[in-house]
């Protein structure tokens, strides 16, 4: 673990923390934010205490000029960061007095303009189709418009990194211009992502000797190093951060903010968020994967739910000793946990660590490699326990004599047939002793799970009232055994919720509606056993 400060300098003095997910992170394929979905961002990420928040290009589209519209009228309250409106300079040949999309950066009520320009020059001839001095005349013309007219303005400089390599000179030459315009920063935008950090570090270090200019950095990721590329531009003396949450934007992405953030934070030391902030970082970079409705990923850094998750064996017999020993930092630092996971790479660690977290006492090593070895052998017969927290706790308490019996399901069956009509009906019915009382009952279903689920309900209602409240929320199955066709073993995972607890099942079969009754059953016996009933005799 390194969490000691070790940066190779000081804090700048001033440091901006800017994150442009409302912007660039909408232009993610897939992603549409609605207003209402901006404005409780924009409250999520001032929670997290960034220090600008770019809402979108006003006059661009009437969403985004909706949404700087709202800000305006209160609809969100920002305690922390500064609304920041993005756009372009003046059209060739006009004036940024006139120019309809400067009118719009300039009454958007935002205090800052970031303002994107060409500093490569091959854009500026082949793709704004005019001249290198024209192109310094919209920067210079723009930049002191929305200056004089009480706006302060940062300067994206696109395609930056590539412009400098095939014109330095001019590259320089448009950073001087916004500067001499009265531009706060510039910020130096590796706009196609095919950056590598030593090649930022180096050109960043080289415009901060040619120009006076206070410098941001805005990545990509196409090269797999938006966020190293970042680091390497700060390390060089960029005083100036732009990224999106969790991430998101064009092609491969923005660099990731929050990693960024907490990268300087936690191994540089500098203070950057609120004092507390970054422990909030799981939980804001999930809310905001709620409203983007974009899956988080698993694996990222920091505030992914694997990021502390430990399956290997050895991992786990070293983390009993010391959790620092296999982990950089303390998760709660981020506000994220320590997981460990049982499965066929488990040891009698991952067992002891995980049944403890389950309040269960496994420090006899025999009792410890007993269940390890159990696990494995379900494991190899396509059982996964990963995933299926429930299940582990199920199979613990039937080794540990531990496992309430709270109905015995004496036999099944299922029937679905298929009308003229087009409509298929499935039937199951099941026989099933619970409370003292044998009962059969049949249950109706849009498909075999939806049937046995009715019937399974209906027989433990009148014991187990609770069962009422559990609801299938996830059903999902896999083929182990590819290239077997239809007689393959298949892996069928349930989840389940009572509105308060969720939790996920396991059963494996070769028929897959015997994979799903194992996993349904256990589901229904986790539930009764979390809503502390007894089992009724
Ligand atoms: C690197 C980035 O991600 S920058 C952000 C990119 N984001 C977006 O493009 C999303 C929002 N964009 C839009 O809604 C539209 O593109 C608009 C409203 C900005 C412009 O739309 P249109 O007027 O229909 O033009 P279109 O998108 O086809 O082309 C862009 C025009 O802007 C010009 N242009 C490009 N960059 C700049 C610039 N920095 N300054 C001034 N003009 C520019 C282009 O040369 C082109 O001019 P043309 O109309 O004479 O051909
Ligand atoms: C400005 C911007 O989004 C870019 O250059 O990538």
């Amino acid at each position: 673990m390194s969490t000691t400060a070790s940066a190779p300098f000081e804090r700048p003095a001033e440091f901006h923390v800017y994150d442009t997910t409302l912007r660039d992170g909408a232009q993610q394929e897939g992603l549409r934010l609605s207003v209402a979905d901006k404005l409780q961002i924009a409250g999520l990420l001032d929670e997290l205490g960034v220090n600008y928040i770019e809402g979108g290009w006003p006059g661009a589209n009437p969403n985004d000029t909706a949404f700087f519209a709202a800000a305006a009228a209160g609809e969100v309250t920002l305690k922390n960061a500064t609304l920041t409106a993005f756009g372009f300079t003046r059209r060739v040949g006009g004036t940024a007095a006139d120019d309809p999309l400067t009118a719009a950066l300039r009454d958007s009520g935002a205090g800052v303009a970031c303002v994107v320009a060409k500093s490569h020059d091959q854009h500026v001839v082949r793709a704004l189709r005019t001249t290198l001095e024209e192109n310094l005349a919209m920067i210079t013309d723009t930049v002191s418009h929305l200056v004089a007219e009480g706006q302060r303005v940062f300067l994206d400089c696109e395609h930056f990194f590539d412009g400098f390599r095939d014109n330095k000179a001019y590259a320089l030459e448009v950073v001087r211009t916004a500067m001499d315009a009265g531009a706060e920063v510039a910020v130096l935008c590796d706009t196609n992502g095919g950056m590598l950090p030593t090649w930022v570090g180096e050109i960043v270090a080289e415009v901060a000797q040619a120009t006076d200019a206070r410098l941001g950095i805005h990545a990509h990721n196409d090269t797999g190093c938006a966020v190293a590329n970042t680091i390497a531009a700060v390390d060089a003396g960029a005083m100036h951060v732009q990224g999106t949450i969790n991430g998101y934007g064009e092609r491969t992405g923005n660099a990731d903010l929050v990693p960024i953030v907490a990268n300087l934070e936690l191994k540089y030391g500098w203070q950057l968020l609120p004092a507390g902030s970054l422990a909030e970082a799981t939980r804001l970079s999930h809310a905001i994967a709620e409203v983007t409705n974009v899956p988080p990923s698993t694996r990222q850094p920091y505030v992914g739910l694997s990021s502390f998750a430990h399956k290997a064996g050895l991992h786990a017999s070293a983390i009993k000793v010391d959790p620092n020993l296999y982990q950089h930092i303390d998760p709660e630092l981020v506000g994220n946990d320590m997981r460990m996971l049982v499965s066929d790479m488990a040891g009698r660690a991952n067992i002891q660590i995980k049944g403890s977290e389950l309040g269960f006492d496994l420090s006899d090593r025999d009792l410890a490699a007993k269940i390890t070895d159990k696990v494995k052998e379900r494991e190899a017969d396509g059982y996964t326990y990963e995933g299926a927290d429930a299940s582990f706790e199920l199979l613990l308490r039937a080794e540990l004599d531990q496992l309430p019996e709270y109905f015995v399901a004496r036999s099944w069956r299922v029937f679905t047939q298929s009308g003229t009509d087009g409509v298929t009906d499935t039937e199951a019915t099941i026989r099933l002793e619970a409370g003292g009382h044998s009962t059969r009952v049949v249950g109706e279903g849009n498909g075999p799970v939806n049937a046995l689920d009715h019937a399974l309900r209906e027989a433990l209602l009148p014991v187990y009232p609770v069962v009422d409240h559990f609801e299938l929320s996830d059903y999902r199955v896999r083929i182990l055994d590819q290239g077997h066709g239809t007689d393959a073993t298949t892996r069928v995972l349930i989840q389940t919720t009572n509105g308060l607890r969720t939790w996920t099942t396991v059963g494996v079969g070769q028929n897959v509606i015997e994979a799903s009754w194992e996993a349904l059953s256990q589901a229904y016996t986790y539930g009764l056993l979390h809503s502390e009933v007894e089992p009724a005799s």
